[in-house]
């Protein structure tokens, strides 16, 4: 290995996971998402802020298609997962949600048992070949949303019996078993109190280490807390994208720092 190769690596350059090119959303009448162009990259949180109704969460569901359930909705541009154009006819958007898993605002257990919360995507997936296999996947699942320790003597119970923030990471451990290369998660806090609100934060730091998240929050303090890069939207645009840092400290418009000093919101 020659010295260059050695730079070569120390260089920090993270691989792009969802690139999206002048995006446009619109809601009937609505123009809900301006021309966006965008770069999530692997291995990294990036936050989505703004004001109410500036088209955030518009934006993450654009990320595995979960607009394309709503009939007034039309979406135009392109976004490409690893180069691929996700709203390709031939993507099997199932396949694509499996990729790019989604956690909401409410925490939405099915109303079946902890354990069948977390099989069900590995189930319809075929990614275990028999009972013992699928155990394993489980086990790891609920392991690595930090909620095994809490449950693993009640898998047989209703998951919907758990509270707010053991649901939230139930949840969670359900996206996380059809091992995604994304996790979008909208709001995920915004139901629980600030212990259980610690946990899915320090979970949120963990999961990077295996691939990219996407975060949609209110609260700036979690953006600044969790994310290294936060993208500030306005009014359908995306005003201002970069370094979590620097858009806290020193972003670069103008209307960036009147929502960070709180004089937009
Ligand atoms: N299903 C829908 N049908 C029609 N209009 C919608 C729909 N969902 C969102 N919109 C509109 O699109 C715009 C963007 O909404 P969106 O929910 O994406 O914003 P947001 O930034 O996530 O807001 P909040 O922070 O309040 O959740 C708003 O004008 C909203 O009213």
């Amino acid at each position: 290995m020659n010295d260059m190769t050695l730079t070569e690596r120390n260089v920090d350059t993270k691989d792009i996971k969802i690139a999206a090119s002048n995006v446009q959303v619109h809601y009937g009448e609505t123009h809900a998402i301006k021309d966006v162009n965008v770069s999530i990259e692997d291995k990294t949180v990036t936050a989505f802020i703004g004001p109410s109704g500036c088209g955030k969460s518009t934006f993450l569901r654009c990320l595995n298609r979960m607009n394309d359930t709503i009939q007034t909705c039309s979406i135009k541009g392109k976004i490409l997962l690893d180069g691929e154009d996700i709203y390709d006819k031939r993507v099997d958007v199932v396949q694509l949600r499996a990729k790019v898993g989604m956690v909401f605002q409410k925490p939405n257990p099915f109303p079946k048992s902890i354990y069948d919360n977390v099989a069900y995507g590995p189930k319809i997936h075929g990614l275990a070949r028999g009972k013992s296999e699928l155990d394993e996947i489980v086990e790891k699942a609920l392991r690595r949303a930090a909620i095994w320790e809490e449950v693993k003597d009640r898998l047989n119970a209703p998951g919907t019996g758990l509270s707010g923030g053991q649901q939230q990471r139930l949840c969670i451990a359900r996206a996380v078993a059809t091992e995604p290369e994304v996790l979008l998660m909208d709001e995920p806090c915004s139901a629980l109190d600030p212990i259980a609100t610690a946990q899915v934060e320090e979970l949120i730091d963990e999961l990077r280490q295996r691939f990219s998240v996407v975060i949609v929050t209110h609260s700036m303090q979690q953006a600044a807390r969790v994310s290294q890069k936060t993208a500030f939207f306005h009014l359908g645009s995306l005003v201002e994208f970069g370094e979590t840092g620097q858009i806290f400290t020193n972003p670069n418009d103008p209307r960036t720092e009147s929502y960070i000093t709180g004089r937009i919101g």
